[in-house]
Parts: structure tokens; sequence; C-alpha cells
């Protein structure tokens, strides 16, 4: 049974308006609704400062939705990135399928670069491992998946927004390497009520509706944690191996190892273990301090069997530079602290060109 437009408006006509007037079905705060077999997604569009009050009425339409004879998958997401009402096209976020041309990601190389918790320096490290990557002429694409934290706006100080045609999106293009960002796209505020499956589809919006050309390597920066939204984007990017950050802390190490477990179940192989924030180099003196014992993340490494990638150390420069926009790999290459970028990133080089985790293809089309 082929699904209709018709289909679902007359199923959220039971559904009420996000103002309280009428319908959902009649409001103009619906985007576009996408139908790609059964499943079937569209975006309520809002101000963050609502957001939160529209999860009851965001459920209740996804249930209305999935009550429809056909329907096997529904996705409703918030959005807040253009005022309610000012056009009823696709809004950024939220919207797949049917109606969009999906761009062929040509990439050789996909990385997702994790950690298990917050904080521990995962962005900061995929910015910067992207920068040495594209050291080494690769064509390197950077993606901020982390939905609930975007970094990449900041770490690149980059303000304006990526262009599109409403259909395709330009990635941004700094110190060479392309990026792309939830941050870009919408206001930061809007990710914090996103469930799992809302996650998902503005990653996969990222992935295929980015015109990211052809790559060697497209460096994720993922969302932080082990839980189900983080589960399915390992599965659903085809990664050819995963770098999981740590700092050298026992509490770190055991969210690490759940990064490590959480990858080995979905079967993407591990390329290893960074330890960040290792030891501390004073700015002064040069003298080294390990105020949090130094090799956890090494010995732990081992007992887990997989690689020991290197140790960034805690160093004032790298902060500040990461907060001004200019990351160090890119403007200060010969540092140590840079120099130690490069040599995690090219023991991640050899490894995906060695085919390390054996699931390594050599291309890798998202269709
Ligand atoms: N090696 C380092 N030396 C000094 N500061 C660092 C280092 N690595 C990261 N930082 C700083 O630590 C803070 C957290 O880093 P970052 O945002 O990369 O972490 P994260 O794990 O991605 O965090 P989140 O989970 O919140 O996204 C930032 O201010 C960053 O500049």
């Amino acid at each position: 049974m082929t699904l209709s437009r018709d289909d679902i408006l007359r199923a959220l006509a039971a559904v009420p308006a996000p103002d309280g007037r009428g319908s959902l079905a009649d409001s103009p705060q619906i985007s576009e609704i996408a139908i790609n077999d059964g499943r079937v997604s569209f975006a309520i569009q809002t101000t963050p400062d609502k957001a939160k009050s529209l999860e009851t009425l965001r459920a209740a339409a996804e249930a209305a939705v999935k009550s429809v004879p056909g329907v096997t998958d529904v996705l409703v997401a918030l959005t807040a990135d253009r005022p309610a009402g000012a056009s009823k096209a696709s809004p950024q976020v939220a919207t797949s399928g049917a109606e969009i041309r999906q761009a062929k990601l040509d990439v050789r190389h996909i990385i997702a670069i994790a950690s298990g918790k917050g904080g521990v320096g995962k962005s900061t490290t995929a910015a910067n491992i992207a920068l040495a990557l594209a050291g080494k002429n690769l064509r390197v694409g950077l993606l901020d998946a982390d939905v609930y934290g975007p970094s990449v706006p900041i770490l690149f100080g980059l303000t304006h927004k990526p262009e599109s045609d409403g259909k395709i999106i330009q990635p941004i293009t700094a110190y060479g390497i392309k990026l792309m960002s939830i941050g870009f796209l919408i206001d930061s505020n809007t990710a914090m009520v996103w469930r799992g499956p809302m996650v998902m589809s503005a990653i996969t919006q990222m992935l295929k509706d980015v015109d990211w050309g052809s790559l060697d390597v497209l460096v994720v920066d993922m969302p932080p944690g082990t839980g189900d939204a983080q589960l399915t984007m390992a599965q659903q990017t085809r990664l050819s191996g995963a770098v999981i950050v740590s700092t050298p802390q026992d509490i770190a190490l055991a969210d690490a190892r759940r990064g490590v477990a959480m990858f080995r179940k979905v079967d993407v192989p591990i390329l290893g273990v960074v330890e960040n924030m290792s030891y501390f180099c004073c700015p002064n003196c040069g003298t080294r301090t390990d105020i949090f014992g130094h090799g956890g993340a090494e010995a732990e490494a081992e007992r887990l069997g997989v690689a020991f990638l290197g140790e960034i150390p805690l160093h004032a420069r790298v902060r500040e530079l990461s907060d001004a926009g200019t990351p160090i790999v890119a403007v200060e290459p010969e540092s140590e602290h840079a120099k130690a970028y490069s040599a995690i990133a090219d023991m991640i080089w050899t490894r995906l060109e060695a085919g390390t985790g054996q699931r390594a293809a050599p291309k890798i089309i998202v269709n």
C-alpha cells in the first residue's frame, strides 16, 4: 500500500496545533512531510524556549502517524532553525527521504572519534587529528556529530551558516579541511531536547545531504557516551574504525572501556586509544608533571587488546588556541603538542591503509 501525504495529514488532524489554534495538520509550524516507503518524517518548528513544553505534542504526533496503516517508522523532530511559519520548505534537520536528492558519499575511510564520557577533549582531539591528516596531503572532512554540544564552530572560529540550495548543503572549508557541524544549522538549545532518533536523523542528514566531494578520510566527532544514539550511529555510518579518547583518570578509563565494548558490539574496529591531558607541561620551565598518574590508558589499551595511539599533554596553549578558533595543529604545527597529534594521525592512517580491523573497504558509498 502506498502512503500519501493526505493519509498522514488525516492522522494529524486529531493532534492539536502547537499554538492551540486548530490541528497540527493545518498548522504553519509543520514542515514538509517526507515519506520514504513506510518511513515518515517531518518537523514541528518552534522556538528553543518552547521546545521542552512541546515534547508531549511531538510524541502525540508520532503516535498518531504510527497508527496509520502502512507506516513502519516515524520521526517527528522539533526544530528551531527559523522563525515558526516563515516557510514550509524542509527545515535543515529532520527531513530525509523522497524529496531530498542524496549526495553520494565518496569517502575512503570514515573514522569516529569517541569517548565514554564528556569533557575528555574528544572534540579538540578530533579537530587536531583531522588537521594533522590534512597535513599529510590527504583530503579530509570533519563532521561534528556531537549534537548535544557541537564544538567545531568554536574550534574553528566560525559563525556563518553554510550555503545550501535547499537540498544540498555546502561544507565550510577552513585550514584545508571541509567542516560540517550541527552547530552551523540549528540553534544550540534545540538539540538539547532531542532524543536518540532525532539525533540520528540529524547525523544522517549531515552525512548524506552535505556535498563532501571526494575524501580520503572523514573524521566524525561523535556525541559522548555509549547510548543508543552512538550505537546506531556506529552502525549506520559504516565506519572504518574508531578512536577512543580518554584521560588518565580511572573513571574516564572505565568509560573508555565501555566505548571500546560498544564499538566491538557493532563490529567496528578499534583503531586505538588516545590518552589526552596525559601530563602537565609547565609553560614556564617545561617541567613535566603527571597530575593524574601516567600510563593508565596505555596499560588499559593493552588489557583490552587495542592499540595505544599516543598521548597528548595537558597544556594551556592547546586550550587557548582552541578557544580562539585556531587549532594548534593549524597554527603552530612545529609545537610539541601539534607533533603529538601528527604522530597519532600517522598511526591512524597507517592502520587504516593496512586495513586494521579487517572491515575497511577501499571506498565507502552511503546511499
Ligand atoms: N590537551 C589539552 N590541553 C589543554 N586543554 C585541553 C586539552 N584537550 C582539550 N582541552 C580543553 O578541554 C576542554 C574540553 O575539550 P573538548 O571540548 O575537546 O572535550 P569533549 O570531550 O569534546 O567535550 P564534550 O563532551 O563537552 O563535547 C576544552 O576547553 C579544550 O580546549
